[in-house]
C-alpha cells in the first residue's frame, strides 16, 4: 500500500482556505494567477502526497446516498445495511455531518440555529468533518469493509452553492477525499419531501431553498451516479438500491477496483 496523505487536515484547510479566501488586492503569491490556474494549484497542493494504487485489489465499496432533506436517505441506509450484513458482507453505516466529533458539534449547533456562522466558515467545517474521517475511511475500505455513507461532498457543494457560493470554491476543499464507487441520488420534489415527517426543524428545511439545492445537485452528476425515484414506496426504492449496490460490492470485493480521489483531474 502506498502512502496516501502527507498533510494533516488542518494543513490542508489552511492551504486551501488561504488560497481561496485571499482577496485579489493582497500581496499573496497566488493572487496573480488566473482563476483556473488557482484551481489547478490548489489541486496540486491538496493532492501532492496523495497517491492511489494502480493495481486493483479487493476491498470494500464506498456507497453514498444523496438527496434533499427527507428524501428517505436514512431509511434506505438502514435497510441497505441490514441487507448487506445479511448477505455476510462486512458493512458499516456512516453519515455526514458526523455530529459526534468536536467539529460535528459546531455543525450541529449551526444547523439547529443555536449558533450563527459565515457561509464560507460552515462550508469549511462540513468539509473538515469529512477530512477528519478520511484516513479511517480508507483503512476500512482497504481492509474489506463496505461503507454506506448518508451524505458526502455532494451535499457540501449543493447546499453551499445554493446559498450563493461559487461551485468551484465549494469543491476545492473536497479535492483529495475518496471518490465513491456509487452515488445513489434519491430523487423527490421538494414539495413532496416537505410533506414527510419531521420537516421544518432544521436550518435548510425550506422548500424554496431545497429547490435551489436540487438544481445544484444536477450539475454534480457524473458516471458514478444512479438516480432513484424516491417518491415510490419504500420497498420499491429499497429493491432498486440493492441491485445497484450489490453489483458494486461484488466487483470491489472479488475483482477489486482502484480507489480514486474526488474531483482530482
Ligand atoms: N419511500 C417513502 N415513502 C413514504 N415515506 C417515506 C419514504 N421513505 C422515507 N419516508 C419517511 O419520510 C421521512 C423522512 O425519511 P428519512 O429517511 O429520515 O429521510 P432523510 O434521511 O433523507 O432526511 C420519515 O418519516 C420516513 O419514514
Ligand atoms: C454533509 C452536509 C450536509 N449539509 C446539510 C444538509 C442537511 O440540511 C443538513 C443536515 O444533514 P442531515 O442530518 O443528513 O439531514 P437530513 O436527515 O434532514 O437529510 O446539513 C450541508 O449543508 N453540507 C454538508 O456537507
Amino acid at each position: 500500500m502506498k502512502r496516501i496523505c502527507s498533510f494533516s487536515s488542518v494543513q490542508l484547510f489552511s492551504r486551501s482556505f488561504r488560497a481561496l479566501a485571499v482577496p485579489r488586492s493582497l500581496n499573496y503569491p497566488v493572487q496573480s494567477l488566473k482563476r483556473s490556474s488557482v484551481r489547478m494549484e490548489i489541486g496540486r497542493n491538496l493532492t501532492s502526497g496523495l497517491t492511489t494504487e494502480s493495481i486493483a485489489k479487493p476491498r470494500g465499496a464506498l456507497i453514498v446516498l444523496e438527496g434533499l432533506d427527507r428524501s428517505g436517505k436514512s431509511t434506505q441506509c438502514a435497510k441497505l445495511l441490514a441487507f448487506l450484513k445479511g448477505l455476510g458482507h462486512p458493512t458499516e453505516l456512516w453519515r455526514f455531518p458526523d455530529r459526534e466529533t468536536s467539529v460535528g458539534q459546531m455543525i450541529s449547533a449551526y444547523l439547529s440555529n443555536k449558533s450563527q456562522l459565515d457561509d464560507h466558515t460552515i462550508h469549511l467545517l462540513f468539509s473538515a468533518n469529512r477530512w477528519e474521517k478520511r484516513s479511517l475511511m480508507e483503512e476500512k475500505l482497504r481492509t474489506g469493509t463496505t461503507l454506506i455513507v448518508d451524505r458526502y461532498s455532494y451535499s457540501g457543494v449543493a447546499f453551499s452553492s445554493a446559498k450563493g457560493l461559487s461551485i468551484d470554491w465549494c469543491k476545492a476543499p473536497e479535492i483529495g477525499l475518496l471518490a465513491p464507487d456509487s452515488v445513489l441520488y434519491l430523487d423527490i420534489s421538494p414539495e413532496r419531501a416537505a410533506e414527510r415527517g419531521g420537516y421544518g426543524d432544521e436550518r435548510y428545511e425550506r422548500v424554496e431553498f431545497q429547490k435551489k439545492v436540487a438544481n445544484f445537485y444536477q450539475t454534480l452528476r457524473d458516471s458514478s451516479w444512479k438516480v432513484i425515484d424516491a417518491g415510490e414506496a419504500m420497498e420499491e426504492v429499497e429493491k432498486k438500491i440493492q441491485e445497484v449496490v450489490l453489483d458494486q460490492v461484488k466487483e470491489c470485493s472479488t475483482k477489486g477496483k482502484p480507489l480514486n480521489l474526488l474531483w482530482s483531474s
